[in-house]
C-alpha cells in the first residue's frame, strides 16, 4: 500500500518530535528515512503503524486517511506489519509459534495458520529452525524471524526501525541483501528508519533525511548524494569537504566559481545567483593534476580507503581542506597540485 504523510506535527511536551512532515511513498517501494538521532524517524514510522497519534496533519494508506483531524484508526487495523530493532520476539515460544502468533490472534483456522506458517519461514530460509526458541538462533536469524511473522500477516506494508542496528558489521552486509530479496519476493511498501548513510544508499530506491522533526530533501539516493540541497545533507550523505566560493557567473545547471584564485565550473541548481555561496567538492571532483596547478596543496592526512586512499589536503587561500581521492599513498607534507573535475553548488 502507497503511505502518504502530510503537514504531520507531533509534539512531545512543547518539542516538536514531527514538525510538519510530509512524504509519500509508492506502493511497492523500498524507502529509507535517514537521520541522526533524535530527529524523529521512531515518532514517524510510530504515527504511520497506529502507535502515536498526530496532533495535526494526516495520514493515508493505500488511499484511505488512518490518521487525521479527529480520526485514529488503531494500529491493528492499519495492516501494516512493524519490524523493530529489538525484532519483539516471544522468549518463550518457537521460531513457527512467534510467526503463527498474530495469524492465531487474529482467529485464523489451524491449517491455514499451519501453511501459511511454513511458507514464510521457508521465504526467510528458517523451516529447519521452527522448533527452535529465539535464544538458540544468532542476531540475524532472529531477524529473519522477524521478517517472517510480518509476512506471515499478509501486511503489503512493512515499516522496519534500525532493524540492523544490533548485528555486526559483516552480518549487516549480509542482512541488507536478504532484506533486498525479501523486499523483492513480497513486493510489500517497506518503510526502513536507519541513522547509517551507506545501509539507506544501499537499500533505497527513494530515500528522505530528516533533521530535527523535519524532512529536509527526498529523492532517489543518487539526488540526495549529487545534488543535496544543503550543507547539512550534504554532510551527512557520502564524504565530501565545503567550501566558500563566489559565484561569477551562472550558465544554465553549470556556474563559474572562484575558488580560491582559480576559476572553476561546476553544476548548480536554478536558484543560485552569482555572489558569495557554498561548493561542495566530493573526492571524485579532483584529480591530481598533470602539470602545476594553482590549486596546489599539502598533505595532512592519508585514509586507506579499501582500493583508494583518501588525502587531505590544505590549501592556501580555501576554507576548508580538500578531499582527494589517490591511486596510491602520499606521504603527509607532499605537495599535490590538483584540479577540479566536477562538484555541486549548494542552494541557499
Ligand atoms: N514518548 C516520548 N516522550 C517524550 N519525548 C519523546 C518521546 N518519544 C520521543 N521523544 C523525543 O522526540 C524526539 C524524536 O524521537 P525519536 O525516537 O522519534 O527519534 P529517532 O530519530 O528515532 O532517534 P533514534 O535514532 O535515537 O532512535 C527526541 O528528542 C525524543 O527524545
Amino acid at each position: 500500500m502507497s503511505i502518504l504523510v502530510s503537514a504531520a506535527r507531533k509534539l512531545f511536551g512543547s518539542h516538536p518530535a514531527l514538525d510538519d512532515v510530509s512524504l509519500s511513498v509508492a506502493e511497492g517501494e523500498f524507502f529509507v528515512v535517514l537521520g541522526p538521532s533524535g530527529c524523529g524517524k521512531s515518532t514517524l514510522l510510530r504515527a504511520i503503524a497506529g502507535l502515536e497519534p498526530l496532533d495535526e496533519g494526516a495520514i493515508s494508506l493505500g488511499g484511505e486517511q488512518v490518521a487525521g483531524p479527529g480520526l485514529h484508526v488503531p494500529p491493528e487495523r492499519r495492516n501494516v506489519g512493524v519490524v523493530f530493532q529489538s525484532y519483539a520476539l516471544w522468549p518463550h515460544m518457537s521460531v513457527a509459534q512467534n510467526v503463527a502468533f498474530p495469524l492465531e490472534s487474529a482467529g485464523a483456522s489451524r491449517s491455514m495458520v499451519e501453511g501459511r506458517v511454513a511458507t514464510c519461514l521457508e521465504t526467510v530460509e528458517l523451516s529447519a529452525h521452527a522448533g527452535r526458541k529465539p535464544a538458540d538462533l544468532s542476531g540475524g536469524q532472529r531477524q529473519r524471524v522477524a521478517l517472517a511473522r510480518c509476512l506471515a500477516q499478509g501486511a503489503r506494508t512493512v515499516l522496519m526501525d534500525e532493524p540492523l542496528a544490533n548485528l555486526d558489521p559483516h552480518l549487516r552486509a549480509a542482512m541488507e541483501e536478504e532484506l533486498a530479496a525479501f523486499h523483492q519476493r513480497s513486493g510489500a511498501t517497506t518503510l526502513f528508519i536507519t541513522h547509517d548513510q551507506r545501509e539507506a544508499m544501499a537499500l533505497a530506491d527513494r530515500m528522505a533525511v530528516m533533521w530535527a522533526g523535519r524532512v529536509l530533501q527526498a529523492g532517489t539516493p543518487e539526488e540526495l548524494y549529487d545534488r543535496p540541497c544543503d550543507e547539512r545533507v550534504a554532510g551527512f550523505i557520502g564524504r565530501s569537504s565545503r567550501l566558500n566560493v563566489t559565484v561569477q557567473a551562472v550558465r544554465g545547471p553549470r556556474a563559474l566559481v572562484l575558488l580560491g584564485k582559480r576559476q572553476v565550473e561546476v553544476a548548480c541548481g536554478a536558484e543560485v545567483a552569482a555572489g558569495p555561496a557554498r561548493l561542495m567538492l566530493r573526492p571524485e571532483h579532483l584529480a591530481v593534476a598533470g602539470e602545476a596547478s594553482d590549486l596546489a596543496g599539502r598533505v595532512a592526512r592519508v585514509t586507506y580507503r579499501g582500493g583508494v586512499f583518501e588525502a587531505l589536503v590544505r590549501v592556501e587561500g580555501l576554507d576548508a581542506p580538500l578531499l582527494v581521492n589517490l591511486p596510491q599513498r602520499a606521504r603527509i607534507g607532499d605537495t599535490l597540485a590538483l584540479k577540479v573535475t566536477g562538484g555541486w553548488l549548494l542552494p541557499r
